[in-house]
């Protein structure tokens, strides 16, 4: 798919879509759980496609599935087929895995795309030390994986992604683990952790204490749980996605955001503060965000530091927003971008230095050179999903039309996305690419 950007001002009022981190949380938690479980505001990115396939392939039945309601029924891990698939989704497979390990049959894991080439052999280290064979392809997808996992005192390396601690907290709960610590050596991401927490905590599961983010202990009796026979989750808005929104409206603005909660434990709802610190002008309340550019229009924009070691996925979002404050903002967390979708830090310079844009990178900071205006360009998403709706959002204010190559990308996360951009009254062409 080629998506075509013209300059355009946007205005009126968007709804945020659904965070795949909360829905494929609480697809994971139905799955673990006993009993029956309706969850609202069901997302339907590929990622949440994905984790439906593989709780479903886990032994979990889908008893109803409409636009806003979705409903499980399981009686806990119980696999029905040996072949699981993840897709794209780096979560899906990290917390899925030890999942899957739980059962003593023989399973084959694998995924798609970009995931096939993002490191696994955390799996290759940590499994066998719960009783569980592995084989992976040099710490690469496939994964052969025999359980049942057995929950022990372990401990792990957190500086890579959250993702691994958040698979082991879920099948520690799923297993009933009992007395057993988890310690974390240099967790990286932890607002993820407190998302897993709270949705374990939201589906009944028995929940670990949680010291300072170096040990998670879960205790021999759990008194604090309940075994409801159904329980009701809303998956929540997505801070993520809609960090795109929200700087595309402090761009090229006024527009209100609705849905996105700002108590929620998503890590990027850390986006606030940048665009405080940029100057736009933003109002929050608990159920909606109006956001446009200062009172002196886009140029009265400035530069702002920030620290994204904990919430990686704001770089694309920030990279279009610092693109157009004037003076060098400093973004920290570079050293988290290499495993994702793409290797983010090189691909945001890429693509951004196509529209004209400077961006340094010394170690774990990234300079953006901003405030000299940008002008459009043929960019590729990479197939990153953050780097095509990176590249749309800069597009709103560029000096002329931006064309995005596999602008499909964004059908990872927020396949909504640039029909909520038309939405807004931007000119956004969207066209399958002609075959070469
Ligand atoms: O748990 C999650 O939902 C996620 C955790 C983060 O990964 P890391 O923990 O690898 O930083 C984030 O980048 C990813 O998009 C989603
Ligand atoms: C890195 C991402 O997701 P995941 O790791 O779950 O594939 C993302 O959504 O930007």
């Amino acid at each position: 798919m080629q998506v075509t950007v013209q300059p355009s001002d946007i205005a009126g009022v968007i709804i945020a879509p659904a965070s795949k981190s909360s829905m494929q949380r609480a697809c994971a938690a139905a799955l673990v759980r006993k009993g029956k479980s309706i969850i609202g505001n069901p997302g339907h990115s590929n990622d949440d496609k994905a984790a439906l396939g593989v709780m479903q392939a886990l032994g979990a039945v889908i008893t109803s599935h409409t636009d806003t309601e979705l409903t499980i029924e399981s009686n806990g891990v119980n696999a029905v087929n040996p072949e699981v698939n993840c897709g794209e989704s780096g979560l899906g497979i990290r917390m899925f895995a030890p999942l899957v390990a739980l059962n003593k049959q023989a399973m084959r894991i694998d995924g798609e795309g970009s995931l096939r080439n993002r490191p696994m052999d955390f799996f290759d280290d940590t499994l066998p030390k719960l009783g569980v064979n592995i084989t992976s392809n040099n710490g690469k997808l496939p994964l052969g994986i025999q359980g049942p996992l057995k929950p022990k005192n372990i401990e792990i390396d957190g500086s890579l992604s959250s993702q691994f601690l958040t698979g082991l907290l879920m099948a520690y709960a799923a297993a009933e683990a009992s007395n057993v610590t988890i310690v974390v050596n240099d967790l990286k991401s932890k607002p993820y952790i407190d998302l897993t927490l709270k949705v374990m905590d939201d589906f009944g599961l028995p929940l670990p204490i949680n010291n300072n983010y170096e040990s998670f202990y879960f205790p021999a009796e759990d008194a604090t749980q309940t075994n409801e026979p159904v329980i009701s989750y809303t998956v929540e808005s997505d801070w993520s996605g809609g960090a795109f929104l929200l700087v595309a409206g402090a761009l090229a603005g006024k527009i209100v955001v609705k849905g996105l909660d700002p108590f929620s434990t998503q890590a990027d709802k850390a986006i606030l503060q940048a665009l405080m610190d940029s100057g736009c002008s933003m109002s929050v309340e608990a159920n909606q965000i109006e956001i446009g550019p200062t009172a002196k229009g886009i140029e009265g924009l400035k530069a702002f530091q920030f620290d994204a070691n904990d919430c990686p996925d704001l770089f694309p979002p920030l990279v279009a927003l610092a693109a157009y404050c004037q003076g060098t903002t400093v973004i920290e967390g570079v050293h988290r971008l290499t495993h994702k979708e793409s290797n983010r830090a090189l691909t945001l310079q890429d693509e951004f230095g196509k529209m004209g844009l400077e961006i340094v990178l010394q170690d774990n900071l990234m300079l953006v050179k901003g405030g000299l205006g940008l002008q459009g360009a043929n960019v590729h998403s990479r197939h990153d999903h953050r780097i095509a709706m990176a590249c749309a959002v800069a597009a709103l204010r560029a000096s002329s039309e931006t064309v995005i190559e596999e602008a499909d990308a964004i059908n990872k996360s927020y396949p909504d996305f640039y029909r909520h951009l038309q939405q807004l009254g931007a000119s956004v062409n969207v066209s399958e690419a002609m075959p070469s």
